[in-house]
C-alpha cells in the first residue's frame, strides 16, 4: 500500500504571516511540497476550468490539432511529451493544453493559441481568469517564500523575476482507458477511413497494417511496406458505396494517422508493451513554484529522497479548494538546495484525471543566483549564476526534443 504524504496546509490570507512563513520554510526544506488554501481563487473557478478542460480535450482529435503546439502553447496529444525518457521510451499517458503569458514579455503580439469561441464559448475568458488569478496567488505566495528565506518580502520583485514572469498554465487529462497495462497499445485502432480516397505519406518506419477480411475472426493482419517516394492510397467507405464494395475499404491500424489533408502526425515512438505507462513519468518541475489544481482522482506521487534506491513514492491526496504547490528547480537553486525540488510523477488511476498546473518562473532576464542567506562557509553556493531564460530553454529542449 503506497503511503499518503501528510503535507502541511499553508494559509495565504493570513494575518500572521510570520508563522505562514516558518511552515513555508518546514515544508520546502523537508518535503518541497504543501497545499496552499484561501489562495483568491473560487471554488466555483476551479469546477469551470475543469469542465472548460474536459469540453476542449472531448472534441475530435482533428479539431485539437488546429491549435497543435506551437512555441509552447496550444494543445500536445497523448505521448507526445515524456518528462522522464530513461524511464519509459513511450511518451507520457497524457493530452495537455498550454497558454503562456497573457502579457507577452519578447514579443510585440501573443503567441497564445485559442480553441474557436463558435465552438467553446467561454472556454477563453475562463482559463485567462484561472491564469491571472493563479498569478496573483503566486505572486503574494513568493513574498511570504522570501520571508521564509530571510530576505526582504520583496525580494522577487527586487531581482525582477516578477516583472512580465514566464507563466504557463497547462491544462492536463490523463486517460483512464490506458490504466490496465495488460492492453494493447495502438498507434491508430483499426478502422477504415470515410470518404472517397486517402494519400497516405509514410517515413519508412514499419507499423501500417491491412486486414483484407474483416468479418473473418480472428483478424488477419498484413504489413504494408512504405515505398519510397509513393503514396499508399487507399479506398474510403464513400467509395465503397460509390463501387456497391467493387471496391473495398480496408481496415488498418498504422501508427501514423492522417489529419485533414495537411497535418500528419507521427504519434512517436511506443516501445515494448512490457515497459509501464506513466501518466506523468518521473520529473521535477524546472521553474520557481507551481500551483497545481487538481479534480479529486488520484494519481500523483512525491519521492522525497531521489537517490535512494529502489524509489519510495508516497501519494498526495487532494485537497478541496486548495493548490497543491511545489518548488521548482530554479528555485532550489536560488536556495542552495535548502528549499528541495522534489521529484514527482504521475500513475494511472484507472479513471480519467484531469489537472490544471500554473508554472511560476522568473523573467527571462532574471539572474538565478545562490542567496547569501541559503550559503555559509559549510554550506558553500553549488551554482553559478544563470540566466533564467537560458536556463529553461535548455529543459524544454530536453523534453520534447525538439
Ligand atoms: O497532474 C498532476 O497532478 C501533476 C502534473 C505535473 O507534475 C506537471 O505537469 O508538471
Ligand atoms: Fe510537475
Amino acid at each position: 500500500m503506497t503511503e499518503a504524504l501528510r503535507l502541511p496546509v499553508v494559509d495565504l490570507s493570513s494575518p500572521d504571516r510570520v508563522s505562514a512563513a516558518v511552515s513555508i520554510r518546514q515544508a520546502c526544506m523537508e518535503y518541497g511540497f504543501f497545499y496552499l488554501v484561501n489562495a483568491g481563487v473560487e471554488k466555483e473557478l476551479f469546477e469551470r476550468v475543469f469542465e472548460e478542460s474536459k469540453k476542449f480535450f472531448s472534441l475530435p482529435l482533428e479539431e485539437k490539432m488546429r491549435v497543435a503546439r506551437k512555441q509552447h502553447r496550444g494543445y500536445t496529444p497523448l505521448y507526445a511529451e515524456n518528462l522522464d525518457p530513461a524511464s519509459s521510451s513511450k511518451g507520457d499517458s497524457k493530452e495537455s493544453f498550454y497558454i503562456g503569458p497573457l502579457e507577452e514579455t519578447t514579443t510585440p503580439f501573443n503567441l497564445n493559441q485559442w480553441p474557436s469561441e463558435e465552438v467553446l464559448p467561454s472556454w477563453r475568458q475562463t482559463m485567462e481568469s484561472f491564469h491571472r488569478k493563479a498569478l496573483s496567488a503566486g505572486q503574494r505566495l513568493l513574498s511570504l517564500i522570501a520571508l521564509a528565506l530571510n530576505v526582504d518580502e520583496d525580494f522577487f520583485q527586487k531581482v525582477g523575476a516578477l516583472d512580465k514572469p514566464l507563466t504557463f498554465l497547462r491544462l492536463l487529462r490523463y486517460p483512464g482507458e490506458l490504466g490496465s497495462l495488460d492492453e494493447e497499445i495502438y498507434g491508430a485502432s483499426a478502422h477504415s477511413d470515410y470518404g472517397m480516397v486517402t494519400l497516405l505519406a509514410t517515413d519508412g518506419v514499419p507499423g501500417l497494417q491491412v486486414c483484407q477480411e474483416k468479418d473473418r475472426q480472428p483478424r488477419v493482419w498484413k504489413n504494408v511496406l512504405h515505398l519510397d517516394g509513393a503514396f499508399i492510397v487507399n479506398i474510403g467507405d464513400m467509395m465503397e458505396r460509390w463501387t456497391n464494395c467493387l471496391f473495398r475499404k480496408k481496415e488498418k491500424g498504422a501508427a501514423i494517422l492522417l489529419l485533414s489533408n495537411i497535418c500528419l502526425l507521427f504519434v512517436g515512438e511506443l516501445g515494448s508493451l512490457d515497459e509501464e505507462i506513466y501518466g506523468a513519468s518521473a520529473h521535477s518541475d524546472y521553474g520557481m513554484v507551481t500551483l497545481l489544481a487538481t479534480d479529486g482522482v488520484p494519481g500523483l506521487q512525491v519521492c522525497q529522497e531521489k537517490d535512494r534506491q529502489p524509489r519510495v513514492w508516497k501519494n498526495v491526496l487532494h485537497l478541496d479548494g486548495a493548490f497543491i504547490v511545489n518548488i521548482g528547480d530554479m528555485m532550489e537553486r536560488w536556495t542552495n538546495c535548502l528549499f528541495r525540488s522534489t521529484l514527482h510523477r504521475v500513475m494511472p488511476a484507472g479513471k480519467e484525471r484531469y489537472s490544471a498546473a500554473f508554472f511560476l518562473d522568473p523573467n527571462q532576464d532574471c539572474v538565478v543566483e545562490c542567496l547569501e542567506s541559503c550559503c555559509s562557509e559549510s554550506s558553500p553556493a553549488r551554482f553559478p549564476p544563470i540566466r533564467s531564460g537560458d536556463y529553461l530553454k535548455e529543459r524544454l529542449r530536453l523534453t520534447y526534443a525538439s
